[in-house]
């Protein structure tokens, strides 16, 4: 990957300035640092030959005071932009999450996606600012030093550097193993959260296959790998500063002697000694703060490497988000509090209004996808749904019906051959006014963790409170909620825990209804209905698709006998299309169909079949 065009690479350039800004104060500071020992050289000198003392003492507590106001201003500043970077990192790659390929995102680990986002974006801000900026100044400093003790005295200098480069190659070693453990570090604790992840996802299906101890055993297993390689970087880390402590030491104790020496043949006076000795102890502090941000820069690169891998993640098509983010200014007239807002802030918002009522034709044109380089899972399908009334898809588990109401809603793109919505290919349609025309209610209705109305508003926040009655009403959910003590505000757990399967696709039905979709697509929709509510929500589809298209796939025969149109699928193609009573006469296979269904409802009332 070119560092220079990715993301931690773009957001660094706009924040060069700050980060300028913050090194200037600090290179001041460094100054004012560096000038300190030789003021208090002057002020020694100038107490054994009674020059008057005021001016001294003024200058060393003004270097004093400026050495810390600029220090400070330094830090703050340097903090601040740290924290800018990391939020523009991880706001750039929630975009880029949420917007990202179907197929492209299926490919990662969700508690890997979160890993990246929330715990590699964090160390940006000591690696990109406070180290960067600790890199400069405490060189500035290492070397002003140096320059400094080798105006003093050039022999002590050479005794002094010949302590600290033996401690300084043990650092450098030190530094680079240091950087293989932290990208191990990192890797490991990325598969720890992706394997909670999916374990707490899916806690009900682990107690119900007692798979406790197993998920326990492999996830226990991760955190004793991430507890060593985290240790280890510790102690690498712990190992850098003790390396320049022990050269301080050497280094201190050779200046001392040889020094000592030198004052008493008088070949070096005393105020230059105690001005060489700061300068020693002015040397060490930043190098090893340079040796530590070395080793912070090298854990940073692993989470840098880490977060551009996910911000290269595939984008939809059509949702073209700008490589490089937008700047800070920009970002902070998009303050968001709500990923809804998000969304609409970044994408060409649909009016909530605009598709009231208005049916829209579906088009199916010689449509073949496949999901991998495998067998096609659609092989040239071809079918015509027209602007109003209720379509049903039957077909056996796998024959391509799901994937079908996937491709209209562009979640994958056709392989080859066109799908049409009135008139308009859906290639050319914008993915978000799109979807905005076509509703969706998938076979695993979704329920976001919050109140029921959070859910029945979400994506449509402008829906006023008779959209949401006659939602509710139309769905069949309005006497459950009226019947909830807490009504709308009945909070809901993950997964949708609180609600029953039938109450959780009503809900997710009532959601779509809110939208007013032209097309309303429903998958198993009912499948966790009871008879009676199935009856009630098929004469709710009945008057729904007397203004739009409600396109379902079905499995219960009960549901599609009444259906406009009936579409057979067999083995990724159309086998039929036709009324109920027509298929009976016409399609062995919707013969088949039905007869199983029937033998399967009769053994399931008792009946003999
Ligand atoms: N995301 C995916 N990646 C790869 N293959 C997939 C994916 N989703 C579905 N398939 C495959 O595509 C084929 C059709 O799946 P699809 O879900 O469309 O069938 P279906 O008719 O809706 O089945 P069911 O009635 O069981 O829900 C199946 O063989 C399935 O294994």
């Amino acid at each position: 990957m070119n560092p220079d065009r990715s993301l931690v690479g773009a957001i660094t350039r706009q924040h060069l300035p700050k980060v300028g800004g913050a090194v200037v104060l600090g290179l001041l500071a460094a100054v004012a640092g560096l000038a300190q020992p030789a003021m208090i050289g002057e002020l020694i000198a100038a107490v054994s030959t009674n020059v008057p003392l005021l001016v001294p003492i003024l200058i060393v507590v003004g270097l004093f005071v400026a050495d810390a106001a600029l220090t400070t201003a330094q830090a703050y500043l340097m903090g601040r932009t740290g924290e800018r970077i990391v939020y523009d990192t991880r706001t750039a790659l929630i975009e880029r999450v949420l917007h990202a390929d179907v197929r492209a995102f299926s490919r990662w680990r969700h508690g890997d996606i979160q890993a990246r986002i929330v715990t590699d974006t964090s160390l940006l801000k000591i690696a990109l600012a406070q180290s960067t900026a600790s890199i400069i100044v405490d060189s500035f400093m290492v070397l002003g030093s140096v320059v400094l003790m080798f105006v003093i005295d050039p022999l002590l200098l050479g005794v002094t550097v010949a302590c600290m480069a033996v401690a300084s190659l043990v650092a450098l070693v030190l530094a680079r193993k240091l950087r293989k453990a932290a990208v191990r570090n990192r890797t490991i604790v990325g598969d720890l959260g992706a394997d909670l992840h999916r374990a707490i996802g899916a806690l009900n299906t682990v107690k119900a296959c007692r798979a406790e101890r197993l998920e326990g055993n492999r996830i226990g297993g991760l955190a004793v790998s991430a507890r060593r390689s985290g240790v280890r970087v510790s102690a690498l880390s712990a190992m850098l500063s003790p390396t320049m402590g022990i050269g301080l030491q050497a280094s201190l104790a050779a200046v001392i002697i040889t020094g000592m020496g030198r004052v008493a043949t008088g070949s070096l006076g005393p105020a230059e000694l105690t001005s060489f000795i700061m300068y020693l102890f002015y040397l060490v502090s930043p190098l090893v703060m340079l040796f530590m941000s070395i080793g912070q820069l090298q854990q940073g690169r692993a989470a840098i490497g880490r977060i551009n891998e996910l911000a290269d993640i595939d984008e939809e098509p059509s949702v073209v988000l700008p490589r490089t983010p937008a700047t800070t200014s920009e970002r902070e007239s998009t303050e968001f509090t709500e990923s809804t807002e998000f969304i609409e802030s970044t994408e060409d918002s649909v009016e909530p209004e605009a598709f009231v009522g208005n049916g829209a034709g579906v088009t199916f044109d010689r449509v073949r996808f496949a999901y991998g380089p495998d067998e096609p899972t659609l092989r040239g399908v071809s079918f015509t749904v027209p602007a109003r009334g209720l379509t049903a898809i039957v077909g056996p588990s796998g024959s391509g019906k799901t994937t079908l109401l996937q491709l209209l809603m562009r979640l994958y793109p056709v392989s080859d051959g066109r799908i049409l919505l009135d008139g308009e290919n859906i290639a050319s349609i914008p993915v978000h006014r799109l979807r905005g025309r076509v509703g969706y209610v998938q076979q695993e209705s979704a329920t976001l963790r919050g109140t029921i109305g959070d859910n029945l508003v979400y994506g449509e926040q402008y829906a006023n409170a008779d959209e949401i009655d006659r939602a509710l009403r139309l769905a069949g959910l309005d006497e459950v909620v009226r019947s909830l003590p807490r009504g709308m505000h009945t909070e809901i757990g993950e997964n949708g825990a609180g609600l029953s399967g039938g109450q959780r696709q009503r809900l997710a039905i009532a959601r779509m209804l809110i939208r007013r979709p032209a097309v309303l697509l429903l998958d198993e929709a009912t499948s966790n209905l009871d008879s009676d509510s199935e009856l009630a929500l098929r004469t709710t589809l009945r008057s729904i698709a007397s203004e739009c298209t409600v396109i379902s796939v079905a499995h219960r025969m009960s549901t599609v006998v009444d259906a406009d149109r009936i579409v057979v699928m067999e083995a990724g193609a159309v086998g039929a299309v036709g009324t109920h009573h027509e298929l009976l006469r016409t399609s062995e296979l919707y013969q088949r169909l039905n007869a199983i269904q029937f033998q399967g409802e009769q053994a399931a009332h008792g009946l003999p079949v």
